[in-house]
Order: C-alpha cells, then structure tokens, then sequence
C-alpha cells in the first residue's frame, strides 16, 4: 500500500475537509466523529442513553415533555429579525453538521414501535431502537419511532461518538457536497460553473432516464427540457440523479421534481431550497465573470477559484452578519469571534454534540407556522418538503421565497413551536409519531449529553438549584421533571431569556459562541488567512464590505432589500436599497479583479480509504495500539449497525500514519 502525506502548499481546500489541519489531518473532515464540551453522561459511560433521573426515577419521557410544557402557535408574531434569519441558520448547520440514524443490516429503516407497543428499555439495552413515548397517544400506541445515532466506537475507551456526515468547516458543503464524488455529480465541468440547469440554456429533463426524441453523445450531454423551468434567469439546482429518490422530499404534479444540491436535506422547506439556490446561482456569476476576464483558465482552476470565494462570503454572512444577531455583541466578543484572525493548529474545528443535538436547534423554536409565498401565506405543514413552491410559474416560486422571508419574522427562541412541528406534521415520515421537539430531546439523551445545569456550569453561569431560580418559563418545567438536575438541555436552553441584541439565552450563545471560535481559529483555509487563502488585503476588504444583500439582489428578481437582509428595515440604521442602485455591476468585481489564480500542481495530494478491507482494520488498531481481534470486532460493530470508517494517511517521509 503507498499513501500520500497531506500537501502543505495546497491552494485551494480538499472538498472532504481532511489536510485542513496538517498535523490531524481528518480533524473536522467528512466522518470525523463529534466532539464533547464536557464529558458525557451515558447512563453506562460509554454508550447507553442518558435514563435515569437524579433520584434514581426514570426522566420523564419527552414526549411527555413536548406535551405538557410546549405550547404551539399557528399565527407567526412580528419580530425584528426577518425570517431569512433563521433560514440562514438551517442553511449554516447544513454546511457544518449531519448526523444519520442506523440502519437495519440490509439497509432498510427500523420501525421501533412494531405492532404491540413501546419497549423504552429498548435503547438501554444497547438497541439501535429507543422509542419515544407519548402519555396521551396521538399516533398509535402512544409510541413514536426513534432509532440512535450511527457512532463510532473508540476502540480503547469504547465510548461512542456521533460520527459528522458533513464537513465540520463553514465552507460551503451545502453548495458543493462533503465527498468528491458528490462535488462532481453537482458540478457541470464547463467554465468553473455548478450544475446544467445553471448554463445559459434550458434545464436538463426531470427525469435522466427519458431520452425520448433526443441522443446523447458523451456522459456530459444531456436532453433539454422546455415548457417547464425555462432559461438561465430560472436556473434551479439539478434534479436527483435517481429521479426514484423521493427521501426527505414530497411532490406534488408530474412535473414537479426533487433538487439535488451538496447536502440532501435541501428539500426540507422552501426558504432552505431558496438559500442553497443563491449560492450557486453566485457561484456560476463569479465563475463566469472570472472566465471572461482570465479565457486561458481551465475549468478546474475556474471552479476551485470561484468555489474559494464562495466560501469566503459565506464566512463573512455568517460570522459579520448572522452571529451578532443570534448570540448578541457580548457573547461574539467574550468567545473571541470579533478577534482578527490567526490560525491554531491545537483547535479541533470538530462540532460538539452539545451543538448538534441541542444548542444549534435553537432554530426550530423560531420557525414561523406561515410563510409568505408572492399572495399567499402558506402553512408550513403544506409546504414541508415540496420543491414544487420553488418550481411553480416556471421557476417564479423561488423570487417569491425570497421575497417571502424578508417580509416575514424569525420567531422568538423559546418554549413555543410553531403549529406544524408540534401538530401537523406528527405522522409524516420525517417525524414518524413525534413533535420535532421530542425527537430533540430524545436525540440529546441518545448522545449521552448532559443535563442543562452541568453545561450552566461548564460555561461559568451559576447552576440553577431551584426550578423558582431561572426565567418563568424555567419555572413550568417542573410540571415534567422531578430534580432541577434531570433538565434536558435542549428545553433548560430554550427556557432562558435571550441575552442583550440577541436571541438566544446564555447557554446557548457560550455553546455556539466556542463553537464558531473553534470553526474560524481551527480553520487554516479561512478566507482571512492570507497565507493559504491566497486573497490580497483588497479582496478581502471587498468580501467584508459585501452584504448579503447584495447577494440576494444579484441571483433573485428583487427591486428593493433592507441593506442588512436579516433585519426588518427602518429607517435609520437599516434603509431599504434599491437593487439596481450600485456603485458598480456586479460588485463581486472587486473581489475577483485582483485575484490572479496560479494553476495547482497537485490538488488531490491525499488519499482517503474506506475501512472494508482487512488491512485497513489492523492498521487501525495497531495505531491506536487495540489488541483484540479487530476483524471480529469490526463485524459485531457492523451488525449493531455501528460503522467503523477509517482515513488512513500515511506521511511518505516519516512513515507516520494518520487516522
Ligand atoms: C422547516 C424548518 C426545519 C425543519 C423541517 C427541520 C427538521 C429537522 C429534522 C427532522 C432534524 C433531524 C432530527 C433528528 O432526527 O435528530 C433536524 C436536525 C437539525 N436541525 Fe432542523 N429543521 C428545520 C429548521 C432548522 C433551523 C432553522 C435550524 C437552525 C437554525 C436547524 C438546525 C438543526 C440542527 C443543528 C440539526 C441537527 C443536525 C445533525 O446534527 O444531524 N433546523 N432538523
Ligand atoms: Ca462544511
């Protein structure tokens, strides 16, 4: 076997996040596992479910939870933060985290409740299955189904940890996928630019398979389609390769189809959709401003160019624009994130489970039940999943999405969810007999997170000793729990006050607050590093002066945005401008005119192996100095549904393996 070191010199980050971190290597790549803030609180250690409560009693069941202390709302109230806000949150965690739930040995989906009942003790007793119980049944038998995380076993402590199907990095992998092979399926290998549809011709059919009345030449042709989406001004995301792919997606006419884009979860809701459609309509707008003014560029060079810049935009929305608003000025100034940038390779930019499974679903609480849609107000229970409303009136849907979430409100960050997360959507597929809520709760005690007063602590905020001690909403909480120390910390987060200009309470805003400390410090290819981001002082002051505004303005038919897209406008310090009224045409010009891209002698300098094979298992387990049978244990782990993965690096001058 020969592997490759990782490439210090590279230019242009490795789209599976592995060599950002030269020395660890996989840190924060894709299948990297997540990280704990504080140690875990699995009922034996190591893996089990947090369960019991601290008198011993059972925790009560979070469906228990959802019904006695959450309230819904059907009517959205009027915040000062725009929906778009808390769109952008969807579209972030979709570039930083994805977790998947097991699955049966021959691939399919566990169904926990099975025709009896409910058998809570399933996840105790090492199960993938740890249903949720409903004391006042809404589906049948009061049970909903819940299967546990896949995990990744350490094979010396044995403690499991949540493994990332994402990049951990804010670098675009919603727009470009965590894998190559998910890059390439998206990208059109014409001119740097992303996806058919996104040419200057009309979009590739639904469906892949249909060659009626047309022949294909080569594997990058592809038939037209007319009469449904038309040209470029419509451009959408590509359809699913497998048009029989219908996960996590719900159509409705013959003509409506599911989009792909680099994370699967685009078709969550329409406004999510809409996001991952303006970066790629931006993308192929730089791209093709970048290939007029420099034609000798391949289209490799062209698309890894533009794809940095991407990048850096998206790390300047998040980290200039959306943050302050979500954690307030304090919290981005105690966790360092209004620092000038230096890189700290002894940063693991991991994300914490406490993150995933809790803090960052902040968001779900602020999720309108209605959503503006050009004259409608559509329910989020009929919207759900259904790229049709970006589809209709060719193409036209998605103007109004956009245009949608700048008139309607983020939802406070609180004990309240909207109706369709708390009734609607109940018995769909994606909540299989739950609120979305539940399946938070119960998601944090299957990553063995502990309770909401351990994190209080860890974040140096006083424990709270007494349900009377926190928030009024602190205080309904002991109509479920019986010890002030059981609160889970989804709802103790929820239940706090939000912290001055911002919208989160304090425990919530020190977990995201370290954890995009850990993403912008951890990350050597962050766009203010000039030694790897390769930006002069001038781009990089272009990225900061650009405004998500302007990128909505250069990929949506919009006439009119407040100049900060994630606030209402007024006035003074938020007026409305004029899309057209711009200095100059596209703006993005003055990040890409000084910019004076050098070919890349090797880009894919590393090589990432899959542990199937025999060899790869007792190079793992030499590393990490296991002397069990590892090809027995890595079986057993298989069927438990547990996957074992490995990224084996091997530095061909010091022969030192990396994994
Ligand atoms: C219509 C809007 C949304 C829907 C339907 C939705 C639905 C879901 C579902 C079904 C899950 C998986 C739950 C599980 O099995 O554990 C999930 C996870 C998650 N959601 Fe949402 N969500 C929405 C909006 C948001 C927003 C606005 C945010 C943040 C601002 C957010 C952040 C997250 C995070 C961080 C996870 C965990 C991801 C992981 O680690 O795998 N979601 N969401
Ligand atoms: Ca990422």
């Amino acid at each position: 076997m020969t592997f490759r070191s990782c490439n210090a010199a590279m230019r242009y980050r490795t789209i599976d996040g592995t060599c950002n971190n030269l020395h660890k290597p996989r840190d924060g790549s894709f299948k990297d596992t997540l990280l704990r803030l504080v140690p875990n609180a699995y009922e034996d250690g190591k893996s089990l479910p947090r369960f019991n409560g601290f008198d011993g009693y059972l925790l009560p069941s979070a469906g228990e939870i959802s019904q006695k202390v959450l309230t819904n709302v059907s009517e959205p109230a009027l915040t000062s933060l725009t929906n778009l806000h808390q769109v952008f949150g969807q579209f972030l965690a979709h570039d930083i985290v994805l977790t998947k739930t097991m699955k049966t040995s021959s691939g399919g989906n566990y169904k926990c409740c099975k025709d009896t009942g409910i058998d809570e003790t399933l996840g105790l007793r090492g199960e993938p299955c740890y249903p949720i119980k409903w004391p006042n049944p809404v589906g049948d038998h009061g049970c909903g189904n819940f299967v546990r995380t896949v995990g990744e076993i350490d094979c010396k402590s044995h403690i499991r940890e949540p493994i990332n199907f994402l990049t951990a990095f804010v670098d675009g992998s919603g727009v470009y996928g965590s894998t190559k092979d998910e890059s390439h399926s998206l990208r059109s290998f014409v001119g740097g630019k992303l996806t058919k549809s996104a040419h200057d011709l009309l979009p590739a059919r639904g469906n892949p398979h249909d060659k009626s009345n047309c022949i294909l030449f080569t594997e990058n042709d592809f038939c037209f389609d007319a009469g449904k989406l038309t040209i470029s001004a419509h451009a959408l995301l590509p359809a699913r390769s497998n048009p029989d792919d219908k996960s996590n997606c719900i159509l409705f006419t013959d003509n409506d189809f599911c989009f792909d884009a680099g994370d699967k979860r685009v078709n969550e809701v329409s406004g999510l959709t809409a996001l991952h459609i303006v970066f790629m309509r931006y993308h192929n707008l730089i791209a093709q401003q970048l290939s007029t003014m420099n034609p000798s560029l391949d289209d490799e060079i062209l698309f890894q160019e533009t794809r940095r810049i991407i990048v850096a935009i998206i790390q300047k929305i998040t980290y200039h624009e959306y943050l302050p608003l979500l954690i307030g000025p304090a919290a981005m100034s105690q966790y360092g994130l209004t620092e000038p940038y230096s890189y700290n390779p002894n940063i693991s930019p991991g994300i914490f489970s406490s993150f995933s499974a809790a803090a960052f679903r902040y968001g779900h609480s602020s999720v309108p039940n209605k959503w503006t849609n050009g004259n409608s107000r559509l329910p989020l229970g009929v919207m759900f999943q259904r790229p049709y409303y970006i589809q209709i009136a060719n193409g036209t849907g998605y103007d109004h999405t956009m245009k949608g979430m700048l008139i309607d409100s983020s939802q406070e960050v609180d004990l309240e969810f909207n109706k369709a997360f708390q009734v609607d959507l109940f018995n769909t597929d994606a909540f299989a007999g739950n609120t979305l809520a539940a399946i938070n709760i119960q998601r944090g005690r299957d990553f063995g997170l502990p309770s909401y007063n351990t994190f209080r602590e860890a974040c140096g905020l006083p424990r709270l000793n007494s349900f009377d001690n926190g928030s009024a909403q602190f205080n309904r909480l002991q109509m479920v729990y019986s010890h002030v120390d059981d609160v889970d910390l989804y709802i103790g987060g929820l239940s706090e006050d939000p912290v001055t200009d911002g919208i989160v309470g304090p425990t919530f805003a020190c977990i995201i607050g370290q954890q995009f400390n850990n993403l912008k410090f951890g990350d050597r290819f962050w766009f203010e590093n000039a030694q790897s981001s390769g930006f002069s002082q001038g781009q990089m002051n272009a990225i900061r002066n650009l405004t998500f505004s302007r990128v909505i303005c250069d990929t949506a038919k919009i006439e009119r945005i407040p100049t900060f897209a994630f606030l209402h406008e007024n006035n003074s310090t938020n007026i409305l401008v004029e899309c057209s009224d711009n200095t100059e045409t596209p703006p993005s010009m003055n990040i890409i005119r000084k910019l004076e891209p050098q070919k890349e002698d090797e880009t894919m300098s590393y090589k990432f192996l899959r542990a199937t094979d025999f060899e790869y298992v007792k190079l793992y387990f030499l590393y990490h100095q296991c002397y069990y049978s590892s090809v027995d244990v890595h079986k057993s782990q298989q069927n438990k549904g547990f996957i074992i993965h490995f990224l084996i690096i091997e530095d061909e001058a010091t022969s030192k393996v990396y994994i």
